[in-house]
C-alpha cells in the first residue's frame, strides 16, 4: 500500500461541535460560551491574541481539559477524555529520544495492540507520506527541527484519528522551514481530506491553510467572528502574493487589533 492509497481509505469523518463551552480557572473565566462547528474534512484554524484561550479550547476538544460548562461532540459523540480518534501535534516535539524514527511513529500503534513488526510496516507507510523514508532508522537527535515536526505529524496520522488537533506546530521553526512545513501540511491534507483544528498566532498561516478561521478575543476568550477563507485549492505559497489573500489577512488582523485597542482603552480607563 502506498501513501496515495492511505489517502483513499474510508469515508471522511470527524465533525466537531462545540456548544456554549465555558472554562474557568480559579474563578476566572478563560473561555466564555464558545460555540462552533467543524465539518468533516474541514481545515479549521483558531487565531486570537495571546492568552485568549486557544490552547485551552484545543485541549477541551481533545478531552485533556474538562469544560466548566457546555459540551463538545466529535462525530456526534460527547468528548469526555482523550482517545485515539483525536490526535494532537504540539509546538515542541515530543519524540522519544531512545526510539528510532520508525519506532516513534509505531509507538501509538503498538499501544493500540499491533505487534512491533506490524506497527513498523504501517509506520513505514506514514514515513513515506511525509517523505522521510530515508531516515527511518535515525534517532530523533539526528533530525532537523522541520524533520522532527514531520515525524510528529506522521506519528499523529498513523493512528488514523478522525480529528487532527495541532497547537502551533510550526512556532518553534525558523521562517523558511515554517513555510516548507505549511506547504507539506497542505499537500498531506489535500491527499487525506482529514479534519484538522489548527491553533496559530500567525494570521497569514491561518489564511493559507484553512477553510474557515475562528477568531477569538480575550478577557474572557470569546468568539469575535468566524471568517470563511474562500481561496481556491490546491494552494501553495504563491497564493500569499494574491490580492484576495492580502484582503483576508487584513480582515482578520483588523478584527484582532480592534479587540486589542478596546482592551488597552479598558486598561487605561
Ligand atoms: N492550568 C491552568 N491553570 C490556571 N490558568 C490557566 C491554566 N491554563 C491556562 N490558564 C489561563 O487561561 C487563559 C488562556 O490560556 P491559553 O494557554 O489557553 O491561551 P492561548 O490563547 O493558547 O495563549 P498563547 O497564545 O499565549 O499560547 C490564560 O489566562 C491562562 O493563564
Amino acid at each position: 500500500m502506498t501513501s496515495t492509497d492511505i489517502a483513499r481509505e474510508g469515508a471522511v469523518t470527524g465533525s466537531i461541535d462545540a456548544k456554549c463551552v465555558t472554562k474557568s480557572y480559579n474563578g476566572r473565566i478563560a473561555l466564555d460560551s464558545i460555540s462552533f462547528r467543524v465539518e468533516p474534512g474541514q481545515f479549521y484554524a483558531v487565531v486570537g491574541p495571546s492568552g485568549c484561550g486557544k490552547t485551552t479550547l484545543l485541549k477541551i476538544v481533545h478531552g485533556l481539559v474538562r469544560a466548566s460548562s457546555g459540551e463538545v461532540h466529535v462525530n456526534g459523540l460527547p468528548v469526555a477524555e482523550p482517545c485515539r480518534s483525536r490526535a494532537v501535534v504540539f509546538q515542541g516535539d515530543s519524540l522519544m529520544p531512545w526510539r528510532s524514527v520508525l519506532d516513534n511513529i509505531g509507538f501509538g500503534l503498538e499501544m493500540g495492540g499491533l505487534k512491533r513488526e506490524q506497527a513498523r510496516a504501517k509506520a513505514r507507510r506514514y514515513l513515506e507520506l511525509v517523505e522521510l523514508e530515508d531516515v527511518a532508522h535515525y534517532q530523533p537527535h539526528q533530525l532537523s527541527g522541520g524533520m522532527r515536526q514531520r515525524v510528529n505529524l506522521a506519528r499523529a496520522l498513523a493512528v488514523e484519528p478522525e480529528v487532527l488537533l495541532m497547537d502551533e506546530p510550526f512556532a518553534a521553526l525558523d521562517a523558511q522551514t515554517r513555510e516548507v512545513m505549511q506547504e507539506e501540511l497542505l499537500r498531506i491534507w489535500h491527499q487525506r481530506s482529514q479534519t484538522v483544528m489548527f491553533v496559530t498566532h500567525q494570521i497569514d498561516e491561518a489564511v493559507l491553510l484553512a477553510d474557515r478561521i475562528l477568531v477569538l478575543g480575550s478577557r474572557p476568550g470569546r468568539v469575535i467572528r468566524v471568517v470563511d477563507v474562500d481561496l481556491p485549492r490546491p494552494r501553495d505559497l504563491h497564493m500569499k502574493r494574491s490580492a484576495a489573500f492580502g484582503e483576508l489577512v487584513e480582515q482578520v488582523w483588523s478584527l484582532i487589533s480592534g479587540e486589542a485597542q478596546k482592551e488597552s482603552r479598558r486598561v487605561q480607563s
